[in-house]
């Protein structure tokens, strides 16, 4: 959410992809609905690439020594991977700090996979036999929450605040200065 308060141009563009697909009269965006929002999802993604909840995942360890490129793995090493530098890494994502949902969407219309299943460019859920059982109950719930926070309220930044995304870890990372914003009630 704060993206979208900092940048407006993103909030609006998200607004009207989710005024053409919401029929006249209808109350709350449905999960039905949130399959034909491309660009709502490619914002959900690039939240997570550009600010992921868990900058590391769960240590991991393998049952015997492993070659890995030019690196040994030791059988039972605890091998912690940062997740978030990967998502953030040069040589995958062009520009990696800026906001920009539309890399996420693709001329063919194929949908980023999320489980690293076909490529792991980020993976803010991790990847494989312990990814994140709750990953798809996280995405849904982000596309619902977002959908329908932007669908009903106009999000500005407080006069004069530039929003500043800086981040502090608690349990998960969290904003430093937590979002403050003006919301008004989007006419119907
Ligand atoms: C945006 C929300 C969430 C993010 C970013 C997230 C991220 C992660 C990450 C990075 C891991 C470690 C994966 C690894 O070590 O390879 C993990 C594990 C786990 N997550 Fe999530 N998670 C989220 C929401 C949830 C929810 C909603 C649930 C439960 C309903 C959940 C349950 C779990 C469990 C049980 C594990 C341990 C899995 C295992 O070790 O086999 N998470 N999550």
């Amino acid at each position: 959410m704060a993206n979208l308060v900092k940048y407006p141009q993103i909030q609006e563009k998200l607004f009207m992809e989710i005024k053409g697909v919401v029929r006249d009269g209808e109350e709350n965006i449905k999960e039905d609905d949130l399959q034909q929002l491309p660009y709502l999802k490619a914002i959900i993604l690039e939240g997570l690439r550009r600010h992921p909840p868990f900058h590391f995942v769960f240590p991991h360890a393998v049952t015997e020594d492993v070659v890995v490129g030019e690196y040994v793995i030791p059988k039972e090493a605890a091998i912690v991977i940062n997740a978030a530098e990967m998502g953030w890494d040069l040589k995958v994502w062009e520009d990696p700090m800026s906001f920009n949902p539309s890399r996420f969407l693709n001329k063919e219309g194929e949908t980023f996979d999320i489980t690293g299943r076909r490529e792991i460019k980020m993976m803010p859920f991790g990847v494989g036999r312990r990814i994140c059982p709750g990953y798809a109950l996280s995405m849904l719930h982000l596309e619902y929450f977002v959908a329908n926070l932007v669908s009903k309220f106009e999000w500005k930044a407080v006069d004069g605040d530039d929003v500043d995304l800086s981040e502090e870890q608690e349990f998960t990372m969290v904003m430093k200065n937590p979002l403050q914003a003006q919301l008004s009630l989007r006419s119907k």
